[in-house]
């Protein structure tokens, strides 16, 4: 196994039967959901319900057989389970790697727990080595991509493929912003959003409750906040 098949199939073994649980998006993710998807077959969690935070997390469980509804259909997450791009041990982190940083903070922000699964690597001391991705709506796209420019934070669209650019699921453009180092990633957080036009960016600042972080010898270390 993968390192990041053993930390999602072990997440898991944080959800109990009748949760609503949250379905983060990405290649770590991706074995989490696809465990739920086993132990929902073998019946040990046959009466969970998945909040995907991603179509493409909605269609891997659907495939599974496990029931997603809408956010707006239930009163909370129980437990969110996620990948990130960064983290810290103070529990923040870089996500949006995978265009998903909307709605991954919208089910977050309704998650009783949350629980991010990395590898080790991704655990760093200072955040903003791999690119800020922020989510930006279409309109003046180019106006807010000469503003970051402008400010220094070298912004680069984000592509799908060679040619084309990269829409969200709620369709929108994401621009990557090279900053090398977040040294105040609360202050680049509220810069961020008083910019009209900003949808959201990918700072999670003070997010996950656990992170599980695994090692390339599929061994994992817990951090509870
Ligand atoms: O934030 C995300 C998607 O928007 C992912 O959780 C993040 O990019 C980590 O992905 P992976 O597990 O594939 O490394």
């Amino acid at each position: 196994m993968n390192p990041k098949e053993v930390v999602g199939r072990k997440a898991a073994d944080y959800i109990e039967d009748g949760m609503v649980v949250g379905l983060g998006t990405g290649s770590t993710a991706y074995w989490f959901i696809d465990e739920l998807g086993l132990r929902f077959q073998a019946g040990t969690l046959a009466n969970i319900v998945g909040v995907a935070t991603s179509k493409q997390s909605e269609d891997q469980a659907r495939k599974l057989g496990i029931p997603v509804v809408d956010i707006d259909e239930v009163n909370h997450i129980d437990v969110l389970v996620d990948g990130a791009d960064e983290c810290t041990t103070e529990f923040s982190g870089i996500k949006g790697g995978g265009g998903a940083l909307l709605m991954e903070k919208i089910v977050a922000q309704h998650s009783r727990t949350i629980i991010w699964i990395v590898t080790q690597e991704k655990i760093v001391d200072t955040l903003g080595a791999f690119p800020l991705p922020v989510e930006i709506v279409k309109y003046g796209s180019w106006k807010l991509f000469r503003q970051f420019d402008q400010a220094g934070m070298h912004p680069t669209f984000r592509k799908k493929g060679v040619d084309s650019i990269f829409i969200t699921d709620q369709g929108n453009y994401i621009i990557d912003l090279h900053l090398e180092k977040i040294p105040n990633p609360q202050q680049t957080a509220f810069e961020l959003k008083n910019l009209v036009g900003v949808v959201e960016h990918g700072l999670f600042i003070n997010y996950p409750d656990i992170i599980l972080a695994v090692n390339d010898a599929g061994e994992i270390v817990t951090y509870k906040h």
